[in-house]
């Protein structure tokens, strides 16, 4: 049975005038490595860790800021939203189609609360924390390209026309404001859109965007806003020692106008400087050491890396399920091609470089998880591919083919062909990411023995779920080199996984 909304009575929650307050038992479980008389053991010892949450239940005035705001994401989630916010039905070849929120985790999805008369019970995973409501965001932020957000609609072709022609009034008024364009960094073919950039020095341009950030917050009378990365995807910035490997390289390198810091990096550091969440939505490595140092300093959340949003969603359920299981993927090959100017943009090798490790690296941890499997540092053949084919637009077309051991020396071939507007994937994670960074901001904690109440760390893990490459803070690296080698080493750094650049 599914319920609308519910209230929990528990001595260990209080639901106070602006709080709710709970106390939570973590039960998990430390390891020891035990030397008994020379013989090492592992021993498992049960754990309680009890923890404490203030949940701050005013919801803001949300304000929302895309980079990229007149790409094909940044036109479809603006115009979802509005037409949910309007109620707009459109008539399509099939039936008249109403406005909804599928795909989003936060607005589409349920969660089991307990069972009643022996039936189990659900509830809206939104119902559970008091969460901003997406129809009251206002929408704004920034794009290279100047035509306003009703022309770059019907530039994307995802929706149909009949909806087009209803949103056009609301959105032929939103016009993005002039962005930070760095040719150096994405698809030469993106050049002939780049006609509202904001000029100066590097540093000139963090401030134009800190200062826009501010005009926003106040033109709208928003409380908070949250900035998100869905322009193109960049190449990776090399991390180099003095140049933005600390938070001091990062700043100096800045004020001398160097040319390794990405536009993405720029935009990030505005967003930290000003306290505004910043979640990136792309692959490239825009989390340079330094940044996520300067984030932790300023207690600012950071979130990324690149939707998850079809294929490797697949992937990653798929191969979770198939490794637990005990069976033993020996090779994915990914394969899809798609016509946006996403697309267009992947076509260029640096770009596509970007985009193929955060769609590679999705298995690692599970394939690293099991060691009857797999011998240390065995993994599957893993082969991404993307091609650029104009004439199918935003409707993308993946091909995998997932080939498994099984039993006794057994082969087993899954072969799955899946077709969708990518912007339609990734318009609702966009909502998540944004609406989930907001809440966990309202969020404070603090677990048995920690004298004060605190945030979340800074770099928001809570996102993980919705991205292909999670950012995770430098303590959780799985590697025990420092920045410093793999610098040396003239890798990149990506939360648990060194690079070769
Ligand atoms: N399913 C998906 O669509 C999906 C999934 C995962 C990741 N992504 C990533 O999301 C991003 C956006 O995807 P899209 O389909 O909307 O692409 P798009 O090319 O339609 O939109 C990107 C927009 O960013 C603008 N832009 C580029 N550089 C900019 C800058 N420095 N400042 C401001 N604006 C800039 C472009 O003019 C364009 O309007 C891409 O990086 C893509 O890889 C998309
Ligand atoms: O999220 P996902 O469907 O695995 O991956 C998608 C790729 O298949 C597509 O080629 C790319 O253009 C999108 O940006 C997105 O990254």
């Amino acid at each position: 049975m599914f319920i609308e909304n519910f209230k929990v009575e528990s001595p260990n929650v209080k639901y106070t005038e602006n709080e709710i307050q709970s106390v939570y038992n973590y039960e998990t479980t430390e390891l020891v490595h035990e030397n008994k008389n020379g013989t090492y053991q592992w021993v498992v010892k049960p754990k309680t860790v009890k923890y404490e949450f203030k949940t701050d239940t005013h919801v803001p005035k949300l304000g929302v800021m895309l980079v990229g705001w007149g790409g094909n994401n940044g036109s479809t989630l603006t115009g979802g939203v509005i037409a949910n916010k309007e109620g707009i039905s459109w008539a399509t070849k099939d039936k008249v189609q109403q406005a909804n929120y599928f795909g989003s985790l936060t607005q589409a999805s349920t969660i089991r609360i307990g069972s009643y008369n022996g039936e189990e019970i659900y509830a809206p995973f939104k119902s559970l924390l008091p969460m901003v409501n997406p129809n009251d965001i206002v929408f704004g932020g920034w794009d290279i390209s100047d035509m306003n957000l009703a022309d770059a609609m019907a530039r994307a072709k995802v929706f149909d026309m009949d909806l087009q022609k209803q949103l056009r009034p609301y959105m032929e008024s939103m016009v993005p404001l002039p962005g930070i364009y760095d040719p150096d960094f994405i698809a030469a073919n993106q050049g002939e859109r780049a006609n509202n950039v904001i000029k100066g020095t590097k540093k000139e341009q963090v401030q134009q965007v800190i200062k826009d950030i501010k005009e926003f917050k106040e033109k709208n009378k928003v409380d908070k806003v949250v900035v998100l990365w869905t322009a193109n995807t960049e190449r990776y910035s090399n991390v180099i020692v003095g140049l933005n490997d600390t938070v001091e390289s990062l700043m100096a390198s800045l004020e001398k106008n160097e040319s390794e810091i990405s536009p993405s990096t720029l935009y990030a550091i505005a967003c930290v400087l000003e306290n505004v969440p910043f979640i990136n939505g792309s692959p490239q490595n825009t989390f340079v050491p330094g940044l996520i140092d300067l984030a932790i300093q300023r207690n600012c959340l950071i979130g990324g890396d690149d939707f998850k949003s079809g294929q490797t969603k697949m992937k990653s359920v798929l191969v979770d399920f198939l490794v637990g299981a005990g069976i033993k993927p020996t090779s994915i090959v990914s394969y899809n091609h798609l016509g946006n100017n996403d697309g267009m943009n992947l076509s260029a090798p640096q770009t596509f470089r970007s985009k193929e490790i955060s769609k590679s690296n999705v298995v690692d941890d599970m394939v690293s998880s099991n060691g009857i499997l797999y011998e240390p540092g065995e993994h599957p053949d893993h082969v991404v591919v993307i091609k650029y084919v104009p004439y199918v637009g935003d409707s993308k077309r993946a091909m995998d083919e997932y080939t498994s051991e099984i039993f006794m020396g057994g082969k087993n071939t899954i072969v799955l062909h899946n077709t969708c507007e990518d912007s339609l994937l990734a318009a609702p994670i966009i909502l998540d990411l944004v609406l989930l960074a907001e809440l966990s901001t309202r969020i404070q904690f603090k677990a048995d023995g920690e004298g004060k109440f605190h945030s979340f760390h800074p770099v928001a893990t809570i996102l993980s779920y919705l991205t292909k490459a999670p950012l995770v803070s430098p303590k959780h690296t799985g590697g025990e080199r420092t920045v410093q080698a793999a610098c040396n080493a003239g890798e990149h750094t990506k939360g648990q996984h060194w690079l070769g650049s």
